[in-house]
């Protein structure tokens, strides 16, 4: 019997990663388990903080006397063998605390303060009832306050999983439970009895028949009862009375998604999606861990395979994980799968209250729920015996996290995909580059759906040259031909969507006339607008230069901020279009919860004309009326000092194009342009993702870039400029001392966004093939940052960055 755990405690000023020891006091001994959370003495005084047990043993090399686990949170481990391995294993690779990771990975509800209560899961025995229950409600449970034996009578309860414990945060009920009826006595005496009461009490009578329809031992909700027995809730309190029924509080679920969903069947699939399916099935039936890239072009219908896949697991009696980027952008998405699986779909995910995510969190847990959708964090769903594991949209840079664990899914998902021994299936339309690399190298099974479904054809895209219309009009959002495509699709009575790109907004300058933009001459990455230090800058390399005033192109002097906002774009096609109705999405009309799904309702409702949006707008919808598509200004993007921006912009531009014309209706696509002849907009056009990848491969290969380098950024701040410049001066010293030549350090360099919320940060990014002392070297650099860390310096570590700002 063990009696010391290791504990991993939740102490932010003192992260490690090593446990501390901690005796298990014997009244405890039965109930520690590895994976539940305790509360333990910490430090001087009478301080407690709570920790995580990751470890049972009966020795421990601590000579001094052992502190006393003080109390268990659960009581059963609410993290299961695979994800206190996966744990381990994201701290060792995202350079975060295993304590954070662990925090990470839980439902939000189990991070904050609760309190816990034990309730009954099924019908217990009056005995039973009587002796853990007298107060026939859920009871809070904490071990120190209960007797021994009624610990252990708890615990055995559990065990047989007659009981669970459930958290409330404060006093809002975690679970949400209503009252539940079951009946009392056998169907021959309820029969019995509904004879003799038949003329006196007909009410009654109908009760008692509706009572012998029950399956025993299965409660249904009062208010169901009421509602198909047709009977008040006066006629159950007498038949509770007389001992025909018993009542007692059941749990429900919050649906998280409120409206019913019809079911759909699967579709006949065609041949490309056939043999898709087939390759997939045959690693979910030999249990192999083949993972797949789906490179299907924008309406061939990737979602039907991801979903006949899904069926394929839970036929063999095995569950699904499906991530999305945002499930908020993405309600079609959800619906979908939901039609198709029903009850059995979970969905999980950063909108829903504490309590909702919890309510999900322990379907999946307790197997109730075999299909988990869900964006970025859903990845570390409790679910058990994966059968497949999908990625849709994987090219999505939402799926990294960019705060503490700097997890990608996608890592995640390759790692549970091993695991569980079952397929991983990545999919998009634009896939990553390193994605896409991967497949070249063989690492992942390219599976490519060319065409449309029903051999429809990608819509035309037309690109317009700004610099033109600049030239013939006035400076407008709108040009000509964009005006009379929309006027034509208005006159037709069919839809139009508009994409006004919101990323790097201007914090570039370029050129109206000729479409420059600058550049450094180091990098080959746009400079950077710095309104405090009036200059332009180079963020991987610190290049600094003066803010032109004329294009050092065409020596014109349009040369100047890059932007507009959404909604006075909406006033100008208002003005434009006076009696269309325009539905505007973005950050400010969406705040509300739920209200992207309400817009994107409205407008596949036909209640409006035009959807006019920021990058929300761009994935995923499959709306059959909309026959238009276009993108105001393709170039913001193109100025990002990111050398993801080439590959960004033609995502954006060919995921939007892929809006149109899905359906019966042929679709047609304007992209406005101030640099027409940039490839990622001329291969936009083309709609030619493989001849993409090649090009910007080329560009990758020649700057030194990922796929063909590894990346790690390394960040610092403080208050005070100098304290976070000179920290990155050792930390680069460091670096240049610890790892070999071949390294490339970028930097320090002040971050783009050099001050933000009072603080100033400095990063450094390091590019390297091969740095087997990169590990240790960075390892000794975050534990070197714990100390400064209580004087307001924080250092982050960051594997793989997507984000340069
Ligand atoms: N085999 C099929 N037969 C008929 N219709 C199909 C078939 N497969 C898919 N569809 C329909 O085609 C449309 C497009 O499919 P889907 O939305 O899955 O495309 P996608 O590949 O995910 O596109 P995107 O990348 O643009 O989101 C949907 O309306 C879908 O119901
Ligand atoms: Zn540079
Ligand atoms: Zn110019």
């Amino acid at each position: 019997m063990a009696q010391i755990g290791q504990v991993l405690v939740d102490v932010p000023t003192m992260q490690t990663n090593d446990p501390y020891s901690y005796a298990i006091p014997a009244e405890l001994e039965h109930q520690v388990e590895v994976g539940m959370r305790v509360t333990v003495p910490f430090g001087r005084g009478k301080r407690v903080v709570s920790g995580v047990v990751v470890g049972l043993s009966d020795v421990t090399n601590f000579d001094g006397q052992l502190k006393s686990i003080q109390s268990v949170l659960d009581l059963a481990p609410v993290l299961n063998t695979e994800l206190q391995q996966l744990a381990d294993w994201l701290a060792d690779t995202t350079y975060a605390f295993r304590i954070t990771c662990i925090q990470t990975m839980l439902p939000n509800l189990l991070k904050a303060q609760t309190e816990r209560f034990i309730q009954p899961t099924t019908p217990l025995t009056a005995t039973e009832m009587a002796t853990y229950f007298p107060d026939g409600a859920p009871r809070e449970f904490d071990a120190a306050k209960l007797d021994d034996q009624t610990v252990s009578g708890l615990l055995k309860l559990q065990r047989a999983g007659k009981v669970e414990v459930v958290y409330q945060v404060k006093d809002r009920a975690a679970a949400k439970t209503t009252t539940g009826i079951t009946p009392a006595l056998p169907v021959s005496k309820l029969q019995e009895i509904q004879v003799t009461v038949a003329k006196k009490a007909p009410k009654q009578a109908d009760l008692l028949a509706y009572l012998q329809t029950m399956t025993p031992d299965t409660p249904v909700a009062q208010s169901q009862i009421v509602h198909r027995a047709g009977v008040s809730a006066a006629v159950i309190n007498t038949a509770a009375d007389k001992g025909w029924l018993t009542k007692q509080q059941i749990e429900v679920y919050r649906d998280p998604f409120h409206q019913p969903v019809k079911p759909t069947q699967p579709l006949k699939l065609n041949a490309e999606q056939q043999v898709a399916v087939d390759q997939i099935t045959t690693a979910i039936d030999q249990q192999k861990v083949q993972n797949f890239l789906v490179e299907g072009v924008t309406g061939s219908g990737k979602t039907e395979v991801y979903l006949q896949s899904i069926a394929v697991a839970l036929n063999q009696g095995r569950t699904a994980l499906m991530l999305v980027p945002e499930i908020a952008l993405t309600p079609q998405m959800v619906n979908r799968v939901k039609a198709r699986f029903g009850q059995r779909v979970a969905v999980l995910h950063s909108g829903l209250s504490k309590g909702e995510q919890y309510d999900e969190w322990r379907r999946i847990d307790s197997g109730e729920a075999t299909v988990v959708v869900g964006a970025r964090s859903a990845v570390f769903a409790p679910v058990k015996n994966l059968g497949i594991i999908i990625m849709d949209e994987e090219h999505e840079s939402s799926y990294k996290q960019d705060e503490n664990p700097r997890y990608h899914a996608r890592d995640v998902a390759l790692w549970r995909g091993q695991y569980n021994q079952c397929p991983v299936v990545l999919g998009s339309a634009t896939p990553s580059l390193e994605t896409r690399a991967r497949a070249a190298k063989g690492l992942y099974t390219r599976l490519v759906l060319a065409k449309r479904v029903n051999d429809r054809p990608l819509p035309p895209v037309h690109i317009v040259d700004m610099r033109e219309e600049v030239k013939q009009r006035s400076e407008g959002d709108f040009s000509q031909p964009l005006l009379t495509a929309i006027q034509t699709r208005l006159d037709r009575h069919e839809q139009i969507v508009l994409l006004l790109n919101r990323r790097g907004f201007s914090s570039f300058v370029m050129c109206r006339d000729c479409g420059f933009v600058l550049k450094c001459p180091n990098c080959d990455i746009s400079l950077t607008l710095h309104m405090d230090t009036h200059t332009m800058k180079c963020h991987y390399c610190g290049h600094e230069e003066a803010i032109p005033h004329v294009c050092p192109n065409c020596h014109s002097r349009k040369i100047r901020y890059y932007g507009t906002g959404t909604q006075k774009v909406e006033q100008a096609l208002q003005r434009e279009f006076p009696s269309a109705n325009i539905l505007r999405m973005d950050v400010d009309s969406t705040r509300r919860k739920g209200a992207h799904e309400r817009i994107l309702q409205k407008f596949g409702k036909h209640e409006a004309d035009i959807l006019l949006g920021t990058q929300m707008i761009a994935k995923g919808l499959d709306f059959p009326n909309v026959t238009l598509v276009g993108v105001l200004n393709a170039d913001t993007a193109l100025g990002l000092p990111d050398f993801r921006a080439s590959e960004r912009t033609f995502q954006l531009l060919t995921q939007v194009s892929g809006r149109a014309g899905r359906a019966s209706k042929p679709g047609e696509v304007f992209i406005q342009t101030f640099n027409p002849d940039h490839y990622a907009i001329q291969l936009a056009q083309q709609q030619d993702y493989e001849r993409f990848f090649v090009t910007e491969m080329h560009m990758r290969h020649q700057g030194s870039y990922p796929p063909y380098y590894f990346a790690v950024q390394l960040t610092a701040s403080h208050e005070e400029e100098a304290v976070a410049a000179k920290a990155m001066f050792q930390i680069v010293a460091a670096l240049k001392k610890g790892l070999s030549p071949d390294a490339i350090i970028l930097g320090p360099t002040p971050k783009a966004i050099a001050r933000v919320k009072r603080k100033y940060y400095y990063q450094v990014v390091i590019k390297y093939k091969q740095e087997p002392q990169l590990k240790p070297v960075l390892e000794q650099i975050r534990q070197a940052a714990q100390v400064p860390a209580r004087h307001g310096l924080s250092v982050t570590i960051d594997s793989e960055p997507m984000n340069f700002m």
